[in-house]
């Protein structure tokens, strides 16, 4: 960074992620300006969940640095600037807490849990995740979808500076991923940073401007999406369609 020049919401620098003794992330260097919306993309089992789940603090980096506004991402002084929302999001397990004080849990203040569950911005992201009607039902009566949006409310509820997504449309119908795109799209406009993993840009295709792509723990493309690798360039697809089908394939 230039001297005088703003500081990063992320900053990722020679990153190296073991798990189980494996290297998943090599050398991984990723900087996101405050405001940007950064698509993260890659073929599964690239590691874009380890890269994910090390920014924002909840995966240890095995060599590099990662930093948060500045500071390092141990630093609990910037988890209140980060709304996370997982892969999968399973929304408390088994655990028969409702749609609202599933979002209102992400208000947490020690002890004040209680007094946020009628905060007006518990019910008015229940609302723009469309699922107002359900404020009350226990997240274990939930689709997999709908318990996706709860998360997703969860995660937006203190008005986070960064926002970090793992396959949020995972599961949603299109049309509420229409409505979520949305929201992102505004957050963005307002200077959220938005961190987000896809497997397609989909209803986020407008938006999207820089496309981050890994291919087996390494970055492959930092760009403009259009310009990005169709297809992950080391995979050997002929092989993966011989397993599959038994058989070769003649171009
Ligand atoms: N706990 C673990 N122990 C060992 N290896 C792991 C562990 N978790 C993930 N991996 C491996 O790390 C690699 C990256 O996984 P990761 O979940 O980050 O990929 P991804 O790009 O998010 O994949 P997908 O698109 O399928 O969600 C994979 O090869 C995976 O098998």
């Amino acid at each position: 960074m230039t001297p005088g020049s703003a500081t990063p919401a992320v900053s990722v620098e020679h990153l190296d992620v073991d798990l189980g003794g494996a290297p998943v992330l090599h050398d991984v260097s990723l900087e996101v300006a405050a405001g940007e919306l950064v698509g993260l993309l890659g073929a599964n089992g690239s590691g874009k969940s380890t890269l994910l789940r090390a920014m924002v603090g909840v995966q240890a980096a095995s060599a590099g640095t990662i930093s948060l506004f500045g500071r390092p991402v141990k630093d609990r002084r910037v988890h209140a600037k980060v709304g996370y929302v997982p892969q999968f999001a399973a929304g408390g397990g088994s655990i028969p807490a409702t749609a609202r004080e599933t979002v209102a849990t992400g208000l947490l203040g020690p002890g004040r849990w209680f007094s946020r569950l009628h905060d007006p911005r518990v019910d008015s992201l229940l609302s723009d995740v469309g699922l107002s009607g359900m404020a009350d039902r226990p997240i274990t009566q939930m689709s997999g979808g709908q318990r996706q949006r709860v998360m997703i409310a969860r995660a937006l509820v203190r008005s986070p500076q960064l926002l970090v997504l793992d396959e949020p449309f995972s599961g949603v119908d299109v049309a509420t991923q229409d409505a979520i795109a949305a929201i992102f799209r505004r957050l963005s406009q307002r200077g959220t940073t938005v961190v987000v993993v896809l497997h397609e840009l989909g209803p986020l295709s407008e938006d999207v401007r820089r496309a981050v792509v890994l291919d087996r723990g390494r970055v492959v493309h930092d760009g403009a999406p259009e310009d990005r690798p169709l297809f992950d360039p080391g995979h050997d697809h002929q092989a993966l369609h011989e397993e599959c089908l038994g058989q070769e394939i003649h171009p």
